[in-house]
């Protein structure tokens, strides 16, 4: 048995990454419904589950649909129903033949046996009396099969025929009672073992088979889980989610993450195709949380139902139920009303206007009660259309965003959901696939909502995370991102409902757990946001080197980190590949000239039709900030220590002075200039005498004073010609078409353009068809926290501008009809 999902408890909750999982899992009868289906129920089962997990099943494919007709034969034309019952028998021995061995086939086809002599006799013989009996071989025939399955080839497993112990009452809507329900489950239940329980039915005091109705094994499921305890129950459909309306007539709906539990009971309510209001009754202390998940996509994250913080709170979803009543009558005033609110469990009601909402099924049983009251009452068809999400009621803005949204409709009245959850317009005519895709567009077309990781917290990312509280609160196009994950080489905090920017570090500290990668990995792919940003603020190459895995997850990336950028020729191309087909944007504005627009600069001319011969140039701060302030009154070292401490080195100074660092920068801008070319190509002057160059950091730092009499020579032999040395960039197109590229020390006259810059000020030059003459020159600031973490910040408002404009994009598309 896979045992992927036995994650230890860790202690801090908030913690996703320490998410355990203690599982019912239930497959409903599409999943089941072909020997094909039930490979890939298999395989979920092999990947997802764990012994001492519940299975719960309902009956293959139409089994219940055959095993019904059949019923209904018995009742009417005796005379198919042999041939009826003999479909029934071989459809099973179909399935049972192609997925078990033939000793365990031999035994399964004798216990099939064994029921069709059972069921054809009840049939022949007083069939009304066996309807819930008979009905119960669906589910009973999918559990035995699949616990068989499992345990040829997966793990021990044993079946569960919940008549053995699931104890309803059926005269109360199937309410449970959980006492004698537990007691009797506990004594059939087998530890160490995958149980398979039949879902859909059950047994009332007397022992009597009953049948939970409509979505009944979706309820067995919850009552399951509420029976043991289960953290999690994952209902496996033929849908990969709940969506913010009916994805079948809204191109446009979204996929809902995460769900509050008070919104899925509304949604249920209110006529979501997939959620049934039944289902989440037994899920009533919210530490449960109910997954919906497609069996037949089951790599594709689904929707979480459970309690969340605040930024599922802001999901907004339209529905629409039709052919309702509207029944008005001044029994419905008052006190009165709110009682015959809460008997009809109306879909909702206004005591002031005299009026509720019901389902056309419930007329009668109205009427017989206002007859007892002696009023009158008129009924009237209706519809509704609601919007829903937490707490809605309350949000004045919701409610004036949703009436605009009607404005040009018909509307009987706009009531409050007696469960806060939902604003529910009465409409005088059935809701039109037109309305319902308006609607839903004016409700949720601001609500995508944007994750954000940072990745490094160290000098640059510190001040990134500074600034970022302000840049939330200033900038209109980033209120709907969260930051949601901080990671730094040892530790990890990532929490869905988001981690408060002001205290970014405070719960870093307090909250991070040791980094484990596979958790990471596992939660960057099943992420609940529309979109995820990852920003890279680390030094690190193995860090880099999961970009191709987060494009492949669709998640975006900033890089401030250059290794990614100017890493070998096909992994940069197979990188740009990956993310172009996965729709994820790249960006590092910041690997070159920190904040300073060179970026922008050579995208523009490039785009705009001119081609790039040339660029030259300071592209190191530190280099910059070293070589202008160095007059050999104070040893290098002592300078190069003063530009570490103020952040404008790399981490291991050794990169600025190995002219690494400006190797990769005139790589990444040759890139964008449009030339093919690898780190090889570029000729590199290091700086760093032998004897330094394999020390650690620490070492290097102490021995930095090593450094100082080649500095002071080399100044001192400028210095006698009236010159200055300065670390150049360079590359340029030769005649021949070959580019020639370097990167090192130049002596330079005084009045040269690169030799009198503000010490950290990177200057580019660039010359271009346009620009030849002349050359266009950028300079300014190349290095530091502010400007970097400025750059960073620039990069993180043009993604999101991008995301936003992409949304804009999607248009309402080809409409079906309701
Ligand atoms: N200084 C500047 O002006 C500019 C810097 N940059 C780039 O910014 C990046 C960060 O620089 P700086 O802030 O100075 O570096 P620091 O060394 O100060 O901080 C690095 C951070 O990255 C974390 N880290 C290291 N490896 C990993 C990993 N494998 N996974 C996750 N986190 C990791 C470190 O974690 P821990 O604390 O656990 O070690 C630390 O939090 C570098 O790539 C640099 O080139 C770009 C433009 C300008
Ligand atoms: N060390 C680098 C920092 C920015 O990339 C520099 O000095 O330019």
């Amino acid at each position: 048995m896979n045992q992927v999902n036995v994650v230890e408890q860790l202690t801090a909750e908030r913690n996703q990454l320490a998410k355990q999982a203690v599982h019912v899992h239930k497959f409903g009868g599409s999943s089941l419904a072909t020997a094909q289906c039930i490979e890939r129920v298999v395989d979920i089962i092999r990947q997802h589950c764990q012994l001492n997990d519940l299975v719960v099943v309902s009956a293959n494919g139409d089994t219940t649909d055959a095993l019904f007709a059949t019923y209904q034969l018995a009742l009417e034309r005796q005379d198919t129903l042999t041939s009826a019952i003999a479909q029934l028998y071989q459809a099973q021995v179909e399935l049972i033949k192609s997925l078990l061995s033939a000793a365990t086939a031999e035994r399964m086809i004798d216990y099939l046996k064994s029921d069709i002599q059972q069921l054809t006799h009840w049939l022949t013989s007083t069939p009304e009396q066996y309807q819930a009996d008979f009905l119960s071989f669906g589910e009973l025939w999918s559990a035995r099969l699949l616990s068989a399955i499992l345990s040829e080839r997966v793990c021990p497993s044993y079946y569960l025929d919940a008549r053995d112990f699931l104890v309803i009452n059926n005269d109360q809507q199937c309410v449970v009672d959980n006492g004698i329900s537990l007691e009797q489950f506990n004594q059939v239940t087998q530890l160490g073992k995958l149980g398979v329980v039949t879902g859909y039915i059950s047994k009332d005091s007397a022992g009597k088979t009953c049948t939970l109705g409509r979505n009944g094994s979706d309820y067995s499921a919850t009552i399951m889980a509420s029976l043991t305890g289960a953290l999690n129950v994952t209902l496996w459909t033929d849908v990969d989610g709940i969506y913010s309306a009916d994805p079948r007539v809204v191109p446009t709906a979204r996929k809902l993450h995460r769900l509050p539990n008070g919104v899925a009971k509304e949604l249920g309510r209110l006529g979501n195709p997939v959620l049934h209001a039944k289902t989440l009754q037994p899920l009533t202390d919210h530490s449960t949380h109910l997954h919906v998940a497609s069996s037949f996509d089951y790599q594709n994250t689904g929707t979480e139902i459970g309690k969340f913080g605040q930024i599922a709170k802001q999901e907004l979803s339209v529905t629409y139920l039709n052919d309702l009543l509207l029944a008005q009558s001044e029994s419905f005033l008052g006190q009165q009303g709110e009682q015959a609110q809460h008997l009809f469990a109306a879909i909702c009601s206004d005591t002031e206007a005299g009026y509720i909402v019901i389902s056309q099924a419930q007329q009668k049983a109205v009427s017989q009660w206002l007859a007892s009251h002696d009023t009158e009452v008129s009924f009237t068809p209706v519809a509704i259309l609601a919007t829903v999400g937490h707490k809605v009621v309350h949000h004045g803005d919701v409610k004036a965003r949703f009436k605009r949204a009607l404005k040009h409709e018909q509307v009987f009245a706009i009531a409050n959901s007696p469960f806060q959850h939902s604003l529910i317009a009465i409409l005088p005519q059935a809701c039109s696939v037109e309305l319902l895709n308006h609607v839903h567009h004016d409700m949720t077309k601001d609500a995508r909502h944007i994750g954000l990781v940072v990745a490094g917290l160290g000098n640059i990312g510190e001040r990134f995370l500074q600034l970022l509280p302000k840049q939330l609160t200033q900038i209109p196009l980033l209120e709907n991102l969260h930051l949601v994950g901080l990671i730094s080489s040892k530790k990890a905090l990532i929490n869905n409902d988001g981690i408060e920017v002001s205290q970014a570090f405070a719960l870093f500290e307090q909250e991070a757990k040791n980094y484990d990668h596979q958790l990471l990995m596992s939660w960057l792919s099943n992420h609940p946001y529309d979109e995820l940003i990852v920003v890279d603020i680390t030094p690190s190459e193995a860090f880099s080197l999961l970009y191709g895995e987060f494009f492949k997850q669709g998640i975006h990336v900033i890089g401030a980190n250059k290794w990614a950028a100017s890493s070998s020729t096909e992994h940069y191309n197979d990188l740009l590949t990956t993310a172009q087909q996965h729709k994820s944007l790249w960006l590092g504005n910041t690997t070159v000239g920190a904040g300073l627009p060179i970026n922008y600069a050579i995208q523009d001319l490039i785009n705009s039709g001119d081609q790039i011969i040339e660029i030259s140039g300071i592209f190191s701060g530190t280099l910059s900030w070293l070589f202008e302030t160095y007059d050999n009154s104070v040893p290098f070292s002592q300078l190069l220590l003063d530009a570490l401490a103020q952040g404008i080195t790399e981490p291991d100074p050794r990169e600025d002075l190995s002219g690494r660092d400006v190797q990769r920068k005139l790589l990444i801008l040759a890139r964008m200039a449009g030339f093919e070319l690898s780190l090889t190509d570029i000729d590199c002057q290091n700086l760093v005498p032998e004897a330094l160059q394999q020390l650690s950091t620490e070492e290097f730092l102490a021995q930095a004073a090593a450094l100082d009499s080649y500095f002071a020579d080399a100044y001192l032999q400028a210095a006698d010609q009236g010159c200055c040395i300065r670390y150049i960039a360079k590359f340029s197109l030769q005649d021949n078409g070959q580019l020639c590229a370097s990167v090192g020390l130049a002596v330079l006259t005084e009045n040269d353009a690169f030799a009198n810059l503000t010490p950290c000020d990177n200057v580019f030059q660039i010359r271009s068809h346009w620009y030849q003459d002349n050359p266009l020159l950028i300079r300014g600031p190349g290095a530091g926290r502010d400007v970097t973490a400025g750059g960073l910040h620039s990069d993180l408002v043009n993604i999101c501008r991008q995301l936003v404009h992409r949304q804009q994009q999607v248009k309402l598309k080809g409409i079906n009809t309701l």
